[in-house]
């Protein structure tokens, strides 16, 4: 069997007392997208920073591209791409220049100029990184982290701050990673950039995994679709069903649970029987977004 490109086993990173990642698990295939989705502080970064060798874990073990990242470093770094949250990357010199310097530390740099091109950099080559919007620094820091044809690519939060277009730039970019063999694990806040993009998804909820699955498993699980019902606010419903019955807003009723036909049309008995008028009713499939919000829902931040 080929190994994975990352193998992560029970990992704990501990910043003094605070525990940031508590016993973490997963694997990302090579050749696949893996979206590491979470709140602010869920211990992404963190365990992207044991990943990329950076720093070493308190407990458990992270094989990468089958190497220790941490052991391995000097002989991990060169397949590796990385893009750091923070662009990483000398403030006064300029685009051009940057990427031209980093090509430079790799065996078989992608062209400069094509990669400007494909990023939209072009004509901010001769800008210097601190005079970048902070789109455009985002779009360098990927460029630098492309730069040397890495096999396996850490993104963290690739597309944050960047507008429509780049975004869609960047996503385009991204699945070509793919097509070519490359193994991606990315970090996003963007439920639509994971849905779109990833082969599997890890939801991180307070330093754990708290779902993990493909975008299709984890929206497709028995009893994930909504049904959203208008009527007078405040009504009591005789709710017979195992589903959840939520008033969202006044009158604006949301039912979630295994809801086949029989399911929505005994909901619709409910209100019918409590008297009330019904003015609209909406079925949709529940997206990645409602799973992610349900399982984060009451984290302690
Ligand atoms: N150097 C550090 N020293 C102390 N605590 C830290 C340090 N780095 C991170 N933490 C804490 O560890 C927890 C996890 O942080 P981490 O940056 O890994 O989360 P994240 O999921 O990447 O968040 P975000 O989405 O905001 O980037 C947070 O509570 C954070 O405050």
């Amino acid at each position: 069997m080929v190994e994975a490109a990352v193998e992560v086993q029970g990992v704990v990173v501990k910043y003094g007392e605070v525990t940031a990642v508590d016993g973490v698990s997963l694997t990302v295939p090579r050749g696949s997208i893996l979206a590491l989705l979470g709140d602010n502080g869920a211990g992404k970064t963190s365990l992207l920073q044991v990943c990329e060798g950076f720093r070493g874990p308190d407990a458990g073990s992270v094989r990468i591209l089958g190497l220790d990242p941490v052991a391995d470093h000097d002989a991990l770094m060169p397949r590796l791409g990385i893009m750091l949250q923070s662009g990483g990357v000398y403030p006064w010199a300029t685009a051009g220049e940057i990427l031209r310097l980093f090509a430079s530390f790799a065996a078989r740099p992608l062209d400069v100029d094509m990669l400007l091109d494909r990023l939209g950099l072009r004509k901010f080559a001769k800008t210097t990184f601190r005079r970048l919007s902070g789109g455009e620094q985002q779009r360098l820091s990927l460029a630098v982290a492309l730069v040397g044809r890495p096999e396996l690519v850490f993104l963290d939060e690739p597309t944050a701050g960047m507008d429509v277009g780049a975004r869609q730039t960047t996503w385009k970019l991204v699945e070509s990673l793919r097509a070519d063999g490359v193994t991606v694990l990315l970090t996003t806040h963007l439920l639509d950039e994971a849905e779109s993009l990833a082969d599997h998804v890890v939801i991180m909820n307070d330093g754990v995994v708290a779902a993990t699955g493909t975008p299709a498993e984890l929206t497709a699980a028995a009893g994930i679709d909504l049904l959203q019902v208008r009527a007078e606010p405040g009504l009591t419903l005789a709710a017979t069903l195992d589903v959840k019955v939520t008033e969202e807003s006044p009158g604006e009723y949301a039912i979630a649970g295994a809801l086949d036909t029989e399911a929505i049309a005994a909901v619709l008995g409910w209100f019918a029987a409590a008297g009330a008028q019904v003015t609209a009713v909406n079925t949709r499939r529940r997206t990645l977004e409602d799973v992610y919000l349900a399982l984060t829902a009451g984290a302690t931040r």
